[in-house]
């Protein structure tokens, strides 16, 4: 099926309304410019005497130019909304010129700054699409829903589709970074994460890193890159997010297995588990045709069956409690995490904690062994949502340095891990005491060899050989929508 073109899409008002400035957006008087009924869309208010005031708010702006030399009126697109998702429309104002002697040229520039406060308009981008993402609705997805958002913001758009499982570690690794702002990936989070891993092993990487920006366009089935940082699984709305909100770096996490000339290092962007979680993923991969409700049944099997997964972890703990957390947190989350950045240097890339054939390091503490003897969940990560709706590491923030870790025990009661897990919507789960929540910076997991499971690390699966994980400090650029990660709730608990 074809998607609807920007022109077909656009609802052009041929006459120029007339139009003034505010700090929030462009006020008409009288005439309607299409609008929704949408907070972040354009709205309508009513005004004294009974004519209209409608609002286009800046955010939504897509692009302003002047309709000719000849005349002053000034065309604008922006993101109007249309059932679930945000279409392009076009109009045409004749904005009052209240400003003194200011030029047409003028008014269409200051439109343009309040529209791309954080961002440059018009950017290069990168799009890598997985054809068979999103139980193979990527496409379409793209087509419909992102497209026509990208070309009505002038965005120079360039389209790669992978075509063999881990194409995108080859495309991170071989494209020309001179040519692009931005990599969105129309995908599910294995693509961001194939995407960041070419780009860790270019010779070039400090650049590559310094310029590019990596997001999620949400197009997968997995797409916890966007509901964290976009707050949306709306592809269009993600497309918006991705071309006007704030650039923050982001914590990545290095992941090794294997010693001396074996070794092998990956980057990590939202999180690594081995236990329950894990093998609910892997143990159901048979049922990808259902979606992402494989998952939680998959879980589900896992919990009641009281499944224990037996191995030794020794931590390099932050914050080990959950009051020495909520210090922690509160004095973190009121930081600014928005900086535009271009100073990263190789050393920034060079792991700190010794390799696995050393000893544990003297300051990492083993989490007790009659746990980890009868380990269910071992969860570690640096974004707050996995899924939809599964506020796992609510307390997560962005360059804090550190990753959050929940741990839990096969011996606890059934129903008390099955009341935790149907709190993770809330993000409440983390305050049970029989979970425990950490900040740490680096960890050591050794599987005791006793079944066949797997990690998995960004969804992806991982041998059970030992593995150590260490962060790296404010390493990726991404766009987040209010410039911090989507809101958790968890101040409310601190
Ligand atoms: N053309 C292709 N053929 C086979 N595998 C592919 C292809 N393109 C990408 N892949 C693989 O698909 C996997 C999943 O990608 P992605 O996360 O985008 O999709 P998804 O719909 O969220 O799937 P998942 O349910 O696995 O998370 C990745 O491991 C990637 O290497």
């Amino acid at each position: 099926m074809s998607s609807p073109s920007f022109s077909e899409s656009a609802e052009f008002l041929r006459q120029a309304t007339r139009a003034t400035l505010s700090d929030t957006g462009v006020l008409t008087k009288g005439q309607t410019v299409p609008t929704s009924s949408s907070s972040l869309s354009c709205c309508a208010a009513g005004a004294p005497g009974g004519s209209s005031i409608n609002i286009m708010p800046y955010e939504n702006i897509l692009w302003a130019k002047r309709v000719s030399e000849d005349s002053n009126d000034i065309e604008i697109t922006y993101a109007t909304e249309r059932g679930k998702r945000l279409i392009p429309a076009t109009t045409v104002l004749d904005i009052d010129n209240e400003y003194g002697q200011e030029s047409a040229d003028a008014v269409v520039e200051k439109i343009m700054k309040k529209a791309y406060p954080h961002s440059k308009p018009g950017m290069s981008v990168l799009i890598i699409l997985n054809p068979h993402g999103g139980q193979g609705k990527a496409l379409n997805l793209y087509l419909k829903e992102c497209k026509p958002i990208l070309e009505a913001a002038n965005c120079r758009i360039e389209v790669l589709k992978t075509t063999y499982h881990q194409h995108a570690i080859d495309i991170g690794r071989e494209i020309d970074i001179a040519k692009y702002d931005m990599i969105a990936c129309c995908s599910g989070d294995g693509i961001p994460y194939e995407i960041i891993n070419g780009l860790y092993q270019r010779e070039d990487r400090v650049e590559a890193f310094n310029k590019l920006i990596v997001t999620q366009l949400p197009c997968g089935s997995g797409n916890a890159l966007s509901i964290s940082c976009h707050g949306t699984m709306e592809p269009s709305y993600a497309t918006l997010s991705a071309l006007k909100s704030q650039i923050v770096t982001t914590d990545l996490m290095a992941v090794t297995q294997g010693e001396g000339t074996d070794q092998t290092t990956r980057l990590s962007f939202l999180s690594q588990t081995y236990g329950i979680i894990a093998d609910g993923d892997i143990r159901t991969e048979w049922m990808r045709f259902m979606g992402p409700v494989r998952f939680d049944i998959g879980v589900a099997i896992q919990v009641f069956s009281n499944s224990k997964y037996p191995c030794e972890i020794y931590v390099k703990y932050v914050a080990k409690d959950k009051s020495d957390l909520s210090r922690f947190y509160q004095e973190h989350s009121k930081l600014q995490y928005t900086h535009s950045h271009t100073g990263l240097d190789e050393g920034d890339f060079v792991l700190k904690c010794p390799g696995l054939e050393d000893p544990v390091p003297s300051d990492w503490e083993p989490i007790d062994p009659k746990l980890t003897a009868n380990l269910a969940i071992f969860y570690t990560g640096k974004m707050p949502y996995i899924a939809k709706g599964t506020n796992f590491f609510p307390a997560a923030l962005p360059n804090d340095g550190t990753m959050d870790m929940v741990v839990t025990d096969s011996r606890t009661n059934v129903l008390t891990t099955a009341e935790a897990l149907l709190s993770l919507d809330k993000g409440t789960h983390v305050w049970n005491s029989e979970i425990q929540h950490s900040k740490i910076t680096a960890y050591r997991i050794i599987p005791h060899p006793l079944r066949h499971t797997q990690f998995s690390v960004d969804g992806e699966p991982f041998s059970t050989q030992p593995l150590q994980a260490e962060v790296l400090p404010a390493i990726l650029k991404t766009v987040m929508k209010n410039g911090s990660f989507t809101e958790t709730g968890f101040s409310k608990y601190v």
